[in-house]
């Protein structure tokens, strides 16, 4: 066997495009989406994930604002760039990039966002709201690995998912949205004993460590399919590349479809990003946000 590589890049593509249709129906409304973008300090990869960030909305005719912020600018700053976005109505997403400055705490700048205009779901309100199975705004890269799934499997109702990791970004959402799908779940972590035995149990698996190349063929059940959130950029024969958590030389004998790295689960973080903006301006021109 040789696992099918499952390609984000096109699904990404598929998902822009049925947001352009939806910000063209929004805009024959009279709404014009809006996405603001905040990005505190000069970390390169945050860099580049801004700047796609915006090249991609401005492709499917959202409108986007950028906020950039030195890397010495105090809580209270990014706490006002936040306040002013929430308050503005023509604004409909709000974005801060993560990771922050060490010295301004993540959660006191995300609890700070509107939930409603959280299109990054880290808010505990839209969290709470996912953990209850209600319509939130979701987290992007869970929400695109679900596509991926659906897209690959159809149904996930009775499969058993396993999830390495447990950030709030990406292992804890996953988990609950694959909870949400009727999956059975277990959600590993640096401190699971027999961690291998149990993922190789798994009819998905879904990597989310941050350790280039932690799971091998040993870990995956035959037939599986193996979703790789994993970005780690490493130094192999003196260049630079990027590999994911998975060894994915390794696991494609074994498994029946992988993801690859780049060109993965990566593209659909920020076509998911585009969808949410989509839905949070939908939401607050609909009736019912506005009583
Ligand atoms: N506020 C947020 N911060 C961060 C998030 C997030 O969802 N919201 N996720 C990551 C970074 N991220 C988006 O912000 C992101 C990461 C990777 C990609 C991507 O397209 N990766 C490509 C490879 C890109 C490269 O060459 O470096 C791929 O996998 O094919 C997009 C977005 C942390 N911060």
């Amino acid at each position: 066997m040789s696992a099918r590589l499952i390609d984000g890049k096109a699904t990404a593509a598929r998902v822009l495009a049925e947001v352009a249709g939806d910000v063209a129906a929004l805009k024959a409304r009279g709404i014009e989406p809006a996405l603001a973008v905040v990005l505190v300090g000069s970390d390169p990869a945050s860099q580049v994930y801004v700047r796609n960030k915006v090249l991609r909305a401005g492709e499917v005719g959202i409108r986007s604002l950028e906020y950039r912020l030195g890397a010495e600018a105090s809580a209270a700053e990014v706490l006002e760039v936040v306040e002013g976005l929430n308050a503005d109505a023509s604004v409909h997403g709000i974005l801060v990039q993560l990771p922050l400055p060490a010295h301004i705490s993540e959660t006191q700048v995300l609890q700070a966002i509107d939930p409603a205009k959280d299109v990054d779901g880290f808010h505990s309100e839209n969290v709470g709201g996912l953990s209850q199975g209600r319509p939130v705004l979701t987290p992007c890269t869970p929400a695109g690995c679900m596509r991926l799934l659906r897209d690959t499997l159809g149904d996930l109702a009775g499969k058993h998912a396993v999830v390495v990791g447990r950030s709030n970004i990406v292992g804890k959402p996953m988990a609950a949205l694959l909870l949400a799908a009727d999956c059975s779940v277990t959600v590993l972590h640096s401190r699971s004993v027999k961690p291998q035995r149990l993922c190789g149990q798994a009819d998905i698996v879904v990597a989310a460590v941050g350790r280039p190349r932690m799971i091998d063929a040993d870990w995956i059940k035959p037939g599986a399919v193996v979703i790789d959130v994993g970005i780690n950029r490493i130094e192999d024969d003196g260049r630079s590349r990027l590999v994911g958590d998975v060894d994915s030389d390794a696991v494609q004998p074994v498994a029946s479809a992988i993801t690859p790295v780049p060109g993965g689960v990566g593209p659909m973080t920020i076509a998911m990003l585009m969808h949410n903006t989509v839905t949070a301006a939908r939401q607050q021109h609909s009736p019912s946000a506005q009583e």
